[in-house]
């Protein structure tokens, strides 16, 4: 491992490192860094919280002088809380050098955001629509800009954002550094990418699996109408520090953090529906532990960074292999352990093997948890919680007098049995009904190109790539990839031409609110959920999830 002294860095640059605690370089930092400061275009792939942000925050900051008025970096991210949060790490980099950075992103008053553009900050860290409206007022120009990264590279370069990062791009110099960073690289994507970058250099930390390996990965098998009670005992048994629960709609997410409340969890929902008011609030509740659980759509599976995280649980199965393993990264990062949990109903069986086999990792499975585990894990909680108040020297003076008495007349067992039940509470056992949802399914098409026959366990995906040929197995049939056309997309799961890619239609075109370009919704076309008779739902409710 390599300490960053040995990068070369400037020392103002290594003491914001120092400060944020960082000793050695992770290895996707160790290989990244050098080849990102000779000003190559990279292409980096990661395990899931291995520090990519730094791998390419660094270098980009090293490039920047603190005289420079114009913009000269620009990030862009997925969604709105990551941009918030990258800016954030970037701010910290550059703490002592003394840059400017600011986010831009949809939700927020764009006079706010102008009002710090006229700051002159060098690094914009954005959402694709909102930045997209920065320049059409003419907020933001671009024509300075020298380094430009697509963290969540993969994702960006989809189809639903794929127009918005072409239009972009098209406005910044040709003479520019790229860098695409993601934990997930398909290949086809990867063949997409180059489009935008010149000899990039791949990067690829990835060792066998694609998912981080200090996530315990577990299933349970649950009917749909049980998963309720299972996330209850599941979180009872667990009693997990802080948990991301991920659901499938916005409604399902809106249902479960309601649900849980009503059961006495400390729980709050988050999705691209609520105010950016709304959803910062939620973010900083549980970044500051006020909420112990977040239920999530997609808009919380990439790149979120939540120290203390220790349990990831999907409440439904999401809807392609890649978004499963930036669900659960979510945990097991920065070096900590983490576990996963996957609810998958009978008829999503398929779906999870085409999970294990993409992140080549099986998935352990587990008995739902009995009443009495559940019970047991809250009873835990609760003497754990007596037992801190005992040992942590609290002021219990005003309480001895009562509890001297009362271990007169009663039997010490049984009055500590009482008050654990008492403290225990039991307002769990509410009532909960929650909107069944459609299993997902990887759709059959049939035939012997089918995934199922043609895959092998560990069919390739990835690898330690240096070239850019692609993972045998995992190739893609996105035929339409580069055209732009909306609605259309087949991600391609599958070998050849049948396969998982023509059921993996995404209709995540809907851009109204998308990531709230004012004033740009209008000129878009609505959100249309997909029709009832598809097996596969849009990858995401909506634009903005
Ligand atoms: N060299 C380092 N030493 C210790 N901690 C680090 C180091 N680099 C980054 N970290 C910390 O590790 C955590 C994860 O980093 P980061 O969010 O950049 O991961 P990531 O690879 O981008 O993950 P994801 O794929 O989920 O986006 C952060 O809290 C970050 O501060
Ligand atoms: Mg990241």
């Amino acid at each position: 491992m390599k300490t960053f002294a040995e990068f070369g860095l400037e020392p103002k640059v290594l003491q914001a490192i120092t400060e944020l605690g960082f000793e050695e370089a992770t290895p996707i930092q160790e290989q990244a860094i050098p080849i990102a400061l000779t000003g190559s275009d990279l292409i980096g792939q990661a395990q899931t919280g291995t520090g990519k942000t730094a791998a390419f925050g660094i270098p980009l900051i090293s490039k920047i002088a603190r005289e420079e008025e114009k913009i000269l970096a620009l990030v862009m991210t997925p969604t709105r809380e990551l941009a918030i949060q990258v800016a954030e790490e970037i701010g910290k980099l550059t703490r002592f050098k003394g840059l400017r950075s600011l986010a831009i992103y949809g939700g927020q008053d764009i006079g706010r955001q102008i009002r710090g553009l006229k700051k002159r900050p060098q690094i914009i860290i954005g959402t694709p629509g909102r930045l997209l409206d920065h320049i059409n007022r003419k907020t933001i120009r671009l024509d300075d800009v020298q380094t430009i990264v697509l963290d969540e590279a993969d994702e960006m370069l989809d189809m639903g954002f794929m127009e918005d990062i072409q239009s972009i791009l098209k406005l910044v110099p040709e003479e520019r550094q790229t860098m695409l960073f993601s934990a997930t690289m398909p290949p086809n994507i990867q063949r997409l990418a180059q489009q935008f970058l010149k000899n990039p250099q791949h990067v690829s930390v990835i060792p066998k699996q694609i998912s981080a390996p200090l996530i315990d990965q577990a299933y349970i098998e649950v009917p749909e109408r049980q998963k309720f009670e299972a996330l209850s005992r599941l979180i009872d048994m667990e009693s997990p520090d802080l948990a991301i629960v991920f659901g499938r709609t916005k409604r399902r997410v809106d249902e479960l953090a309601e649900g849980l409340q009503k059961r006495g969890y400390s729980a709050d929902g988050l999705h691209g529906d609520l105010s950016q008011n709304q959803r910062d609030a939620v973010m900083r509740k549980f970044r500051d532990g006020s909420i112990d659980v977040l239920v999530a759509t997609d808009v919380a599976a990439r790149g979120l960074d939540v120290s203390g995280v220790t349990h990831v649980i999907n409440f439904d199965l999401p809807q392609d292999p890649e978004s499963y393993v930036h669900r659960i990264g979510r945990t097991g990062r920065a070096g900590k352990e983490g576990t996963a949990w996957s609810f998958v109903t009978p008829r999503e069986m398929d779906h999870l093997h085409l999970i294990e086999r993409v992140t080549r990792h099986r998935i352990t499975r587990k008995p739902l948890p009995t009443m009495a585990e559940a019970i047991e894990g809250k009873q835990r909680i609760t003497a754990e919680r007596l037992l801190a108040m005992v040992e942590g020297g609290g002021e219990l003076n005003e309480y001895k007098g009562i509890a001297i008495q009362l271990l007169e007349q009663y039997d010490s067992v049984q009055l500590l049995t009482a008050a654990m039940k008492l403290l225990t509470g039991d307002t769990k056992d509410a009532q909960v009904e929650l909107t069944p949802e459609d299993p997902i399914r990887v759709k059959r098409r049939g035939g012997k190109n089918d995934i199922r026959s043609g895959r092998k366990p560990n069919g390739g995906y990835g690898g330690n790539r240096t070239g850019s040929g692609s993972g045998g197995g995992y190739r893609g049939n996105r035929d339409n990839a580069s055209g732009g056309s909306r609605g259309g997309y087949s991600s391609g799961y599958g070998s050849g031409s049948g396969g998982y890619g023509g059921g993996y239609k995404g209709n995540r075109d809907s851009g109204a609110g998308r990531d709230g370009g004012a004033g740009r919704s209008g000129d878009r076309k609505p959100y249309t959920r997909p029709s009832s008779t598809s097996t596969r739902p849009a990858k995401r409710d909506d634009y903005d999830i």
